[in-house]
């Protein structure tokens, strides 16, 4: 008998104002625990799935379920992420406060943490990012890789009970990709893990998904491998019979 998935999507349809259809009757619940590596090729609706799980967006059709009860309103939407973080995939989008310090603690603050837990919770999230130092530098003024890595930082300081990441990796340097790997690995937080670098998603999470013409075509157990070389859910490989 399987858990209460935290949260579920039911026959979920999404198209922009535009007339786009981007996502069709997806269906899809998400267990505590499970740590997930979604794929699909540029544009197929990743990100919006995303931000439909959020409420950030609302499909047309179809609604999201959280420990089982359908989402209705934005006060409920608050109680979902509470529980469930969302890395964006543009970092500029998620740091609006002038400091470091400032954007890593709002979270924390947010969720009723008094000013000196809240600091102390970011300091030592900033630590484990290898950002110690960081917290009084200007935002606006960090590179693009740590900018990505700081808000992280703002996502992990809440210690969300699922994180959602879109493209984590995007720019970031080997060395920096190998930190936010360890710390992963580390993490037992449940997850889905937007991503196109598969070694990446092999290290961190233990499914694949695929997205393909908006909908979610394919959950299979991903190889252990360390370094993937090949594209697992691509072309079979050759068999030779004999
Ligand atoms: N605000 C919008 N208005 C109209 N169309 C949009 C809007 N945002 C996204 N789209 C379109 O919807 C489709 C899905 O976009 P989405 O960002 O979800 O894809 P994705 O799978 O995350 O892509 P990528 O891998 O390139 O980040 C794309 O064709 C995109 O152009």
């Amino acid at each position: 008998m399987s858990e209460t998935p935290i949260f579920a999507l039911q026959d979920v349809s999404f198209a922009y104002p535009s007339g786009h259809a981007v996502l069709h009757d997806v269906n899809f619940a998400f267990e505590p625990g499970q740590q997930i590596g979604l794929y699909g090729t540029n544009g197929s609706g990743k990100t919006t799935l995303f931000h439909i799980v959020m409420g950030l967006m609302a499909p047309q059709r179809g609604k999201v379920l959280f420990h089982g009860r359908p989402v209705r309103g934005e006060k409920e939407f608050q109680a979902l992420r509470r529980e469930v973080g969302m890395v964006l995939q543009n970092a500029e989008d998620q740091l609006f406060n002038p400091t470091v310090l400032d954007d890593v603690a709002f979270g924390p603050l947010n969720l009723g943490m008094s000013v000196d837990e809240a600091r102390e919770r970011s300091l030592a999230t900033l630590k484990e990012l290898g950002l110690d130092g960081f917290e009084d530098r200007l935002t606006h003024r960090l590179s693009g890789g740590e900018k990505k890595l700081v808000s992280l930082a703002t996502i992990l300081s809440m210690q969300p009970k699922v994180l959602l990441l879109d493209e984590p990796t995007n720019g970031l340097d080997p060395q920096t990709r190998e930190r936010i790997i360890e710390i992963l690995a580390a993490l037992p937080t449940a997850r889905i893990i937007i991503s196109h670098d598969w070694d990446f998603l092999a290290q961190t999470t233990s499914r694949f998904m695929t997205i393909k013409d908006g909908r979610l075509v394919t959950d299979v157990p991903h190889l252990p491998h360390r370094h993937v070389h090949a594209h697992p859910l691509g072309d079979e490989p050759h068999h030779h019979h004999d």
